[in-house]
Parts: structure tokens; sequence; C-alpha cells
């Protein structure tokens, strides 16, 4: 037997242990990897620079004589517990002197702190974040992390991720390996063009694309030593910032037309010629660009665009939710009366994943195809969209109603959302306009008129005050009788008597984590609609009858580890089936397309990172 398949069995053996052990549920710790001591190629004062390496107190004293560490760290030797505790008085000191929960204005210095810790220790930071995050997601994610691009001038300290910009065009191919690690699993790119609802931010919008993979480690234990938050700089048409002498993008306006698309074009070439396993999300691009690139792109690279496409799912678990929570059977989708207020990427992406659905479930004929566009009213800064509209973006073409049809609903082209609303009696006003109170007193009144017993609100634009209405105006004017999801977090709303009305949030985050999760231990190389659907459809039957009766159609994010192994098992099963899984098991080399569901949903927990120090052993380089 030669060495190297004697080290191969070895291999194999200790891994079998680790996953009998994970079995039976005696230890946390399920990674295979996670038990392999980390070999490092400095010491001393190098490590504790090292936000990789970092324990801090916890080094150990054998490892700070290992480390040459010893005398450079307070004696007394914390267990990572402590260490948190530490932390966490720090912070929660900070919380006791205001108001805590999404809104609290001293989200801005919570970030500031945990930023910090994010740049001592990471393995820290992690834990923080997976054990609180129903705190700090608000604070790390939408809605502080739009106030964080806003001010990111001011609170860059050290870069997190790689700026591509117009100036390194040529380069790009030698600049991708200037990033130190070999293996890149998930990139999440900006071009800062459409930053949630704020607008073009520049080059401060890489600020989403570290808060989305903090969600990639935090929710699909993506190993954070393999994601990359990349900005495309381009320059920016935002004048405000063009003129701000302390603003740290390219000062010019953004380039368009073939100039940007050979931008993006060598980035993608540049990033998968160096690692060809990667998956690229594409974030907050505007949507001029958004579906374009993801058409371009989306046959030959592993890529997906989050708000066209994750979005355009969460919203559609949304909507099979508010039918189960209105008490009737699935099946009656196709007759839900939707009024929609944005026709961007996001609301596009929404109707069409809806409307494919309902015509799927009405018999997948082009006939049914044809028929289920009836059933939404899209309402843009123009007004409602008919055919009669003059220089209709193609992408929304297919929502515009007919103009007969329209005069006979008393409506004519660009109708205003309030009359839209009073005559169409919609089951559901979905919001994806980022114009904050959009869905003002007299929309809301006028939903009270709904043909449904209870009438669903998405006011889903982000941050905060971007929403179209709060929890407090849907159910204080339209009833207590709602179905109530907003992209940003709100407090649940007291309605008296001891009931209360549901917040849930109704954001993509339930679903990217788990897409880019399951792509990636699927082995296929696109992500298909059908992967897509999948992780939609495992997420609106995630939620019990008894929670959607309650009007909770959404998981709380305390969950999201949970839904998101969930959702990469679905993921993973939707790539088998079409054939396109190429990725093996681990474990023992089975191919993955003979395990079963089960097996599905361990494998992929088995490949959840999760936050604990190995141990360290230098090794000269
Ligand atoms: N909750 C989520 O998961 C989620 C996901 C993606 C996007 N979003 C949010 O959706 C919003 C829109 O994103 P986008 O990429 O589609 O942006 P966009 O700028 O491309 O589109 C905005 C759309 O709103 C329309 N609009 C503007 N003013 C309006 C008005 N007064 N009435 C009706 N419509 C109006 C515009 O005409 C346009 O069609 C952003 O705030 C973003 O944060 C939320
Ligand atoms: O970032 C979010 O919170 C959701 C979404 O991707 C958005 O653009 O608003
Ligand atoms: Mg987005």
């Amino acid at each position: 037997m030669s060495l190297s398949s004697v080290l191969l069995k070895r291999l194999q053996f200790q891994r079998r242990i680790i996953t009998a052990v994970n079995v039976y549920g005696t230890r946390s710790f399920t990674t295979t990897e996670g038990h392999r001591p980390a070999i490092v190629h400095k010491r001393s004062l190098d490590i504790l620079h090292d936000p990789w390496f970092n324990k801090g107190t916890a080094f150990s004293m054998t490892e700070r004589d290992r480390l040459d560490l010893r005398g450079l760290l307070p004696p007394n030797v914390m267990s990572s517990e402590q260490q948190i505790e530490r932390f966490m008085a720090d912070l929660k000191r900070l919380q006791l002197s205001a108001r805590d929960g999404p809104s609290d204005p001293n989200n801005l210095a919570k970030w500031r702190i945990l930023n910090r810790l994010h740049d001592r220790n990471e393995t820290m930071y992690y834990k923080v974040l997976i054990d609180n995050i129903e705190e700090y997601a608000p604070v790390v994610y939408t809605p502080t992390v739009g106030l964080v691009c806003q001010n990111y001038s001011g609170l860059f300290r050290r870069p997190r991720g790689m700026y591509f910009s117009a100036e390194d065009r040529g380069e790009m191919m030698s600049m991708v390996y200037n990033w130190p690690a070999d293996q890149v699993d998930m990139i999440v790119v900006t071009d800062g063009s459409r930053i949630l609802g704020l607008g073009d931010l520049g080059v401060q919008g890489i600020g989403i694309a570290i808060g989305k993979l903090d969600l990639y480690v935090a929710a699909a234990g993506i190993n954070p030593q393999r994601v990359l938050p990349v900005m495309i700089d381009v320059g920016t048409n935002n004048e405000k910032i063009l003129k701000d002498p302390l603003y740290l993008g390219l000062q010019e306006h953004r380039l368009d037309g073939e100039e940007y698309l050979a931008v993006i074009d060598e980035f993608m070439e540049a990033v998968f010629t160096r690692w060809p396993n990667v998956i690229v999300q594409f974030e907050d691009f505007q949507s001029k660009w958004a579906f374009k690139l993801l058409q371009r792109y989306r046959n030959d690279y592993r890529m997906f665009n989050d708000d066209v496409q994750g979005t355009a799912g969460v919203a559609l678990a949304g909507l099979l939710g508010a039918v189960r929570a209105q008490g009737r059977p699935m099946i009656d989708f196709p007759k839900m009366k939707i009024v929609v207020a944005g026709a961007g990427s996001a609301g596009i992406g929404v109707l069409n994943a809806a409307r494919k659905t309902m015509a799927r479930m009405l018999g997948d004929t082009e006939v049914a195809f044809e028929s289920a566009k009836r059933q939404f009213w899209v309402v843009d800064a123009n007004g409602l969209l008919t055919e009669a509209r003059e220089n209709i973006d193609p992408d929304a073409r297919p929502f515009a109603r007919k103009v007969n049809e329209s005069e006979r609903q008393g409506l004519r082209e660009g109708s205003k959302l309030v009359e839209v609303v009073q005559q169409v009696k919609p089951d559901v006003l979905l919001g994806l306009s980022a114009v904050g109170g959009l869905f003002s007193k007299e929309v809301l009144e006028a939903l009270k008129g709904s043909t449904s017993t209870r009438p669903a609100i998405f006011p889903m634009s982000n941050p905060t005050k971007n929403a179209e209405c709060t929890p407090e105006e849907a159910f204080s004017i339209v009833g207590d009788n709602i179905i109530f999801g907003s992209g940003s977090p709100f407090a649940n709303v007291d309605l008296g008597d001891g009931h209360i009305g549901h917040c849930n949030q109704a954001n993509n985050m339930f679903l990217f984590p788990g897409i880019g999760l399951g792509t990636l231990l699927s082995g296929s190389r696109i992500v298909s609609d059908g992967m897509l659907q999948a992780a939609a459809e495992c997420l609106a039957a995630y939620m019990t009858e008894e929670e959607v009766l309650k009007g909770i159609i959404y998981p709380s994010i305390s969950r999201i580890r949970d839904i998101t192994k969930e959702v990469a098992a679905s993921v993973i099963r939707e790539a088998i089936e079409e054939d396109l899984a190429e990725g093996y098991r681990e474990m023992d080399g089975r191919e993955l397309r003979k395990l079963n569901e089960e097996e599905i949903k361990n494998y992929v927990m088995n490949n959840m990172w999760i936050p604990e120090y190995p141990k360290l052993v230098y090794k000269e380089d």
C-alpha cells in the first residue's frame, strides 16, 4: 500500500469518527476541518495582530510557549465564554444608556465596537454575532448598514475586501492574486449604484457587500477566510459625494455602456480564473444593469442577483404564506389580486416569479402564463403602468395593464396608487419603491375595502426610513387582522387585550445564504431557475400551520441558521434532480445523488463553519 493511500485511509477513518460523534450530538463542533490544528507561519506579536489567528487572552499557556507569546498577554488565561462576557459587558453598557432594538440610535456606535472586534479577532466576532443574531443583525445588516455606507468615508479604518476601479482596467487578472486566500467560496459584489433605498453611494457601497457576507458566515456557516467583499468603482453620479473632498472613491461620473460592461467582464474573468469554484452574488446594482448583467453571466458563471432572484423568492414565500394565513388552500394563489408599488430590479423580479408560480398552478400552459399576469397591478413613479405608457421598460412591459380593461375598472395610465387600491381592492399590497411612507393614511384606508378577509401588507423597501409604512400605521389603520411583512426589522405591535400584531421581516436574508451554500455544496456550475424555485418553496413551507394562522409567515431571525440549512438542502436536491450536482460528499466520497434527504441535511450541517478557536501549530514558511 502506498504512503498516500495509507494517509488517505487514515484521514477517512478520522472523518468517520468525527461524523459519528456528530450524529450522537455529543459535540457541537461538526466540521472535519475544525478538528485539524491550523498551521501558522508566524509567531509572537504577528499572531496577535492577525484577526484570523488571534485568540487574545484565550491562548493557552502551551500555545503561548509554542508561539512565543509568553509575557505578551496578561497571565490569566480566559475561556472563550469569559472573553465574550467581558466584551458583552462593555457593549451592554452602551445599550443600557439608550433605546434597544432595530432603530436604536446607538446602533452606529455598536457597529463601530463590533467592527473593531472583527478587525482584532474574527472567531470571537462571529461567535458574538451568531449567538446574538437577533440583536446584532440590525447592526451589521439593514438598517444600520445603510447608515454605515452613507458615512463610510468617515468610518473607514482598515480595508475589508477588494476594490476594482475603472483605473484598474487591464490589471484585474493579476490584481486578484493580491488577495491572500487561495480558496474563495463566496464573493458579494456591488458597484454601489443603488444601495438599499439610499441611491448611488459610489465606493461607500462596499458596506453592503460586507454586511451580506457577515450573514453568509453567521447563517450559512461559510468559512470567513473564504469570503470576499468586492466593490467595483466605476465612478458615481451622486453629485454630493462627487464634491466631497474626503470621498474615497473615483471622483468622476459613472462609466456607462460598453465601457462599463468591459470593466464587469474583466472582473468576472479575473475572479473565475483565480477561483474557478467561487460563487458571485451581485448586490445592489441599479435596475438598468441588474437584469442585463444577470442575463449576460448566468449561463456561464456560478452567479445570481440577490435583489432580483433572492427577493423574488422571499416575496413569493410571503405571498404563499398570506394565502395560507387567510385560511385558503394554496391552489387559490392564482386568484389573488396583487398591487405592486415599484417596478425596479426587485419589483420586476417578484412579479416574474409570482406570475410563473401562478401559471404552474394553473396547468403550466401558455394560456395560463398569459392569464396569470392579469392578477397584478404595477404602480411606479409615473403611476399605474398600462400599455398606453410611452417608453415602457422592456422588463416591465409584460405587466402593463390593457387600456380598455383599466378603463372598465375606473383606472387609466398613471392612476395614483390610492386610486388603484380603491378600485382593485387587492388581497396584497407590496412595496418595493424605496419611497418611505408611500403607503399613506389614504392608501391604507383604501385597503380596508380589500375583498380579502385578511389583507397582506408588505412594505419591503430598506432601510427603515424607506419602508412604505410602519406596522403601527398598518395595524391601526387597516385593522388587527392583517398580515404584515417589512424589509427592515420592526418590533411587534401591542394591539391591546394581550393581542400582538406580528411583524414579519420579509427580507432576502432568508434565502441568499442558503442559495449560496446549496450551490457551493452541490458543485453545480450555475444557479438554475429550479434551484431558486426550490429555495423559495422551502421557505414557504417552513412555517407551521399554527404559526401561519397567527400571521407569522417568516421565521424569526434567531432561526436563520436552521432555515438556511433547509434551503441549502433543497437547493442541492434540485441540483441533483436537474443533473447539475457535481459535488461529492466529503465524508466518504459517496456521490451526492445517492444520499437520502436526511443525509443531505447532515452533509450541509457538517460543512457549516462554526466559530471555535483551532489549535495553532507553528511551521516555518
Ligand atoms: N426586502 C428585501 O429583501 C428587498 C430586496 C431587494 C430590494 N429591496 C428594496 O426595494 C427597494 C427598491 O429596489 P430596486 O432595486 O427595485 O430599486 P429601483 O430604484 O430599481 O426601483 C424603484 C422603483 O420604484 C418606483 N417608484 C419610485 N417612486 C415611486 C412612487 N412614488 N410610487 C410607486 N413607485 C415608485 C420607481 O419607478 C422604480 O420602478 C429598495 O428600497 C431596496 O432596499 C428590498
Ligand atoms: O439588503 C437588504 O436588506 C435587502 C435587499 O438586498 C436590499 O437591497 O434592500
Ligand atoms: Mg440588495
